[in-house]
C-alpha cells in the first residue's frame, strides 16, 4: 500500500548560514529592503511585506556558509505527519523538530530528500503583522514574499520524477531527444515552487523572492549601483524565457544567490500544460537571447544533511553549459551572427 504524499501548499521557508551576520544584515535588510523581524547576535528573521506567517528566510551564524533547509508548508497537521511517513517508508533520514526550533514554527518534521537535499515540512506557523500596505516601511526592493527554490542536481530527469511522486506538477522544462536538462514544479498555482538545474550538487542554486513590479528590480540595481556594492549582481535584469518572468540574480556576501522575481503566470488549471524548450533555443533563458554568465551554471551554495555535515557532490555526465557550446548559447548566437553578416 503506497504511502500517500502530503498535501504541500507552498515553498515558504528556507535557512542559510551566513559567517557574518552584521555583513548579510546590511546585504539583505540595508540594501534589499527585508524587515528583520527578529534578530539576535546568532540570527535574524527575514520577512517580505506581503508574508504572513513569521518569516519569509533565516539567516543563522555559522563558520561555513551553506544551506541549512528547504521549507515547504503543508496544509494540515496531519500532513506534517504524512510527511515523514512518506519519507521514512523511502527509507531517507527523518526528524521531527519540536515547536519553536525555528521562532514562530510549530512542530515540524526534517528529511533529506533523494536529491540529499534538507527538506522541512510544517504546517502551524505563528501569523506576522500585517504589511503589505505599509507603504512607510517598504523599502529597498520591497521584497514581498519567498517564490521558489532552484537546486543543482546530477539528474534533472530523477529529481522531476521524485518531486512528480510528491504531487508537484510540471510548468515548463528545458530538454533535447536526449535528456532533460531543468524542470520548474509547482503547487501553488504559479510557475514554480522547486526547480532543478543540471549541476554537481545537491547544492542550493538560489532562492527567489517574489517582488510587485518590474520597477523594484530596477530600483535594487540602483542601490547597490548608488553604495558601489554592484559587484552583488550577477545576471540581470533581464526576461526569462522559461516562466516569462522579470529578474534579476544577486549573490549575497557569503556567495548565496537570490533572485528577485515578478510577472510570471497562473498555472492553477488541472489541465494546465507543460512549455517545453528546446536546449538549442538561445531564448529559453533570457528570452531577449543575452547570454547567461558561466558563473550561474557553475556556482552554488553548499547544502548541509540533517548530520550538519555538507553533503558530497555528485557530478552529471553532461551538462547543459556544455551542450548549449559554451556559457549559453553563444556558438549558435555567434553562428546565426556570422550567416548574417
Ligand atoms: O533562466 S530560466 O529562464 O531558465 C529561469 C526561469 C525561471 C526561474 O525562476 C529561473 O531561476 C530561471
Ligand atoms: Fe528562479
Amino acid at each position: 500500500m503506497p504511502v500517500p504524499a502530503p498535501d504541500v501548499v507552498r515553498a515558504a521557508d528556507a535557512e542559510l548560514a551566513v559567517t557574518d551576520l552584521p555583513r548579510a544584515r546590511r546585504f539583505w535588510v540595508d540594501a534589499l529592503g527585508f524587515e528583520a523581524i527578529e534578530e539576535d547576535d546568532e540570527v535574524i528573521y527575514l520577512r517580505g511585506y506581503e508574508e504572513f506567517l513569521h518569516h519569509s528566510l533565516v539567516l543563522r551564524k555559522a563558520p561555513e556558509p551553506g544551506l541549512r533547509r528547504l521549507a515547504y508548508r503543508v496544509r494540515t497537521p496531519e500532513d506534517v505527519q504524512r510527511a515523514e511517513e512518506f519519507f521514512a517508508a523511502k527509507g531517507l533520514p527523518t526528524q521531527v523538530v519540536p515547536a519553536g526550533t525555528t521562532r514562530g514554527i510549530g512542530e515540524a518534521v526534517r528529511v533529506e530528500d533523494p536529491l540529499g537535499f534538507p527538506v522541512e515540512f510544517f504546517h502551524h506557523a505563528e501569523h506576522g503583522p500585517r504589511h503589505v500596505q505599509r507603504y512607510d516601511l517598504r523599502r529597498g526592493a520591497e521584497p514581498a514574499r519567498i517564490d521558489h527554490f532552484n537546486v543543482l542536481t546530477p539528474d534533472v530527469q530523477a529529481a522531476h520524477d521524485f518531486y512528480a511522486e510528491l504531487g508537484f506538477r510540471t510548468s515548463e522544462t528545458i530538454e533535447d531527444d536526449d535528456r532533460l536538462y531543468a524542470a520548474w514544479m509547482f503547487r501553488k498555482s504559479t510557475v514554480h515552487d522547486i526547480a532543478f538545474t543540471g549541476g554537481a550538487g545537491p547544492r542550493l542554486h538560489h532562492i527567489a523572492f517574489f517582488v510587485p513590479e518590474s520597477h523594484h528590480i530596477l530600483r535594487a540595481c540602483d542601490i547597490l549601483g548608488a553604495t558601489a556594492d554592484h559587484a552583488h549582481i550577477e545576471r540581470g535584469p533581464g526576461r526569462h524565457g522559461v516562466s516569462n518572468a522579470f529578474y534579476l540574480y544577486l549573490r549575497d556576501p557569503d556567495g548565496h544567490r537570490l533572485e528577485l522575481y515578478t510577472s510570471d503566470y497562473y498555472t492553477g488549471d488541472p489541465d494546465h500544460p507543460t512549455a517545453r524548450w528546446s536546449v538549442q533555443d538561445p531564448r529559453r533563458r533570457d528570452f531577449w537571447g543575452h547570454d547567461v554568465v558561466a558563473s550561474w551554471y557553475r556556482e552554488g551554495s553548499t547544502a548541509f544533511g540533517l548530520d550538519g555535515e555538507p553533503k558530497p557532490l555528485v557530478h552529471p555526465p553532461v551538462s547543459e553549459e556544455t551542450v548549449h557550446v559554451g556559457a549559453d548559447g553563444i556558438g549558435v548566437v555567434t553562428e546565426a551572427r556570422l550567416q548574417q553578416s
